[in-house]
């Protein structure tokens, strides 16, 4: 299946003497020339894909159920708006006032580890869930409400520092990879600038108006084509979550690239693809053998393997420490020490 038989854009023709042109006036005027870099906010992973993720990269972040693929991916996203860049989420699983339940918890957190007081811990997304699920008896608000919880006011003003930068859309069945499209280019017509773009997650996306659109092999190959497509004509990485095949998934299976489901464009198509899961379940048994406590340990980290990074080096394992609690994982990464399991099979 081309991409061409599926974009209504025509081709951008492009000589090497324009582009050579246009870095040349870009240098000139001070400006830079190259694609712009989105920072992770996760300084082992920026260090890893040379600043940051990139116009026109297909990120997939794949990974076990419940591993905190979400967390993870709307993360990214807070990072880039506090960085002063829009991003754009559209979730198909989870409502907009569950991610905003979240990243009020993960503001407080980080307003918490400004302070380093163990004696006065950041209020977590249940209880930032409860208070605004509750009825205001005195009708006094927002603010008046987040100030009941510790860091509530905080985290409510950081949020709210990049609230107009941060887009969320709640998928549904009308949310087409055309609709998709439309918004991220309206978005970045409005702003003047392409957002980052997150799919939570890609197999749900619908899709009609092609043949064979019941066979999930062929819509997971047109979505996973034209979202390659439209992170480059938009120049913004778009970041998408991808399910897994459950059935490829038995225990003691290291999860890799090919157990994603649906398609071999995934891999493909993919410029870097990230595979989370927690420690405990891909550590190599002699880490677990002689240390009770490690199991327990280890449970509480999930590793970040760079599966695929076309631009850069491969074969890079990370780890990053739950705080599902928050909303958030622990911003530093640090390298796995441990054997994992299995060796690596797909490399870019
Ligand atoms: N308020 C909370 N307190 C503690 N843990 C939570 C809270 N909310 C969610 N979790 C847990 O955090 C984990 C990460 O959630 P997240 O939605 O990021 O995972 P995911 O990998 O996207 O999940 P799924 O496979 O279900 O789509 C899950 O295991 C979930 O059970």
């Amino acid at each position: 299946m081309s991409r061409a038989r599926h974009s209504e854009r025509p081709d951008r023709h492009r000589s090497v003497r324009s582009f050579l042109d246009d870095t040349d006036e870009a240098l000139r005027m001070g400006a830079r020339p190259g694609a712009r870099v989105w920072p992770t906010g996760f300084d082992l992973l920026d260090t890893t894909f040379g600043g940051g993720l990139r116009s026109g990269e297909l990120v997939l972040l794949a990974g076990t159920e419940g591993a905190g693929k979400t967390t993870f991916a709307m993360q990214l996203m807070r990072n880039a708006v506090v960085a002063g860049r829009h991003a754009v989420v559209f979730s198909f699983e989870l409502t907009a006032a569950s991610l905003i339940q979240r990243l009020l918890g993960l503001e407080a957190a980080t307003a918490a580890d400004r302070l380093d007081d163990p004696m006065n811990p950041a209020a977590d997304v249940r209880q930032f869930r409860a208070v605004l699920e509750a009825e205001d008896p005195d009708r006094r608000g927002l603010g008046s409400a987040m100030r009941a919880l510790p860091y509530g006011v905080d985290a409510l003003m950081t949020i709210e520092a990049y609230s107009d930068r941060l887009h969320i859309v709640e998928g549904n069945r009308m949310t087409t990879i055309g609709q998709i499209a439309s918004t991220v280019a309206a978005v970045a017509d409005e702003t003047g600038e392409p957002p980052i773009v997150l799919v939570d997650y890609l197999q749900k996306i619908p899709v009609d108006g092609i043949e064979g659109t019941s066979d999930e092999t062929t819509r997971v190959t047109f979505v996973t084509e034209t979202l390659k497509e439209l992170a480059m004509e938009l120049e913004c990485p778009v970041v998408a979550i991808s399910a897994a095949d459950r059935e490829s998934l038995g225990a003691g299976h290291r999860m890799r690239t090919r157990d994603l489901r649906g398609s071999s464009a995934l891999a493909y198509e993919a410029d870097i693809v990230l595979i989370l899961q927690t420690k405990e379940n891909i550590v190599a048994r002699e880490h677990l053998t002689y240390d009770l406590n490690a199991a327990k340990v280890f449970r509480r980290w999930v590793v970040i393997s760079v599966e695929k990074n076309r631009f850069g080096g491969g074969q890079v394992e990370l780890e990053v420490q739950k705080d599902f609690e928050h909303g958030r994982y622990v911003p530093k990464a640090r390298v796995v020490a441990e054997r994992l399991i299995e060796e690596r099979v797909f490399t870019s």
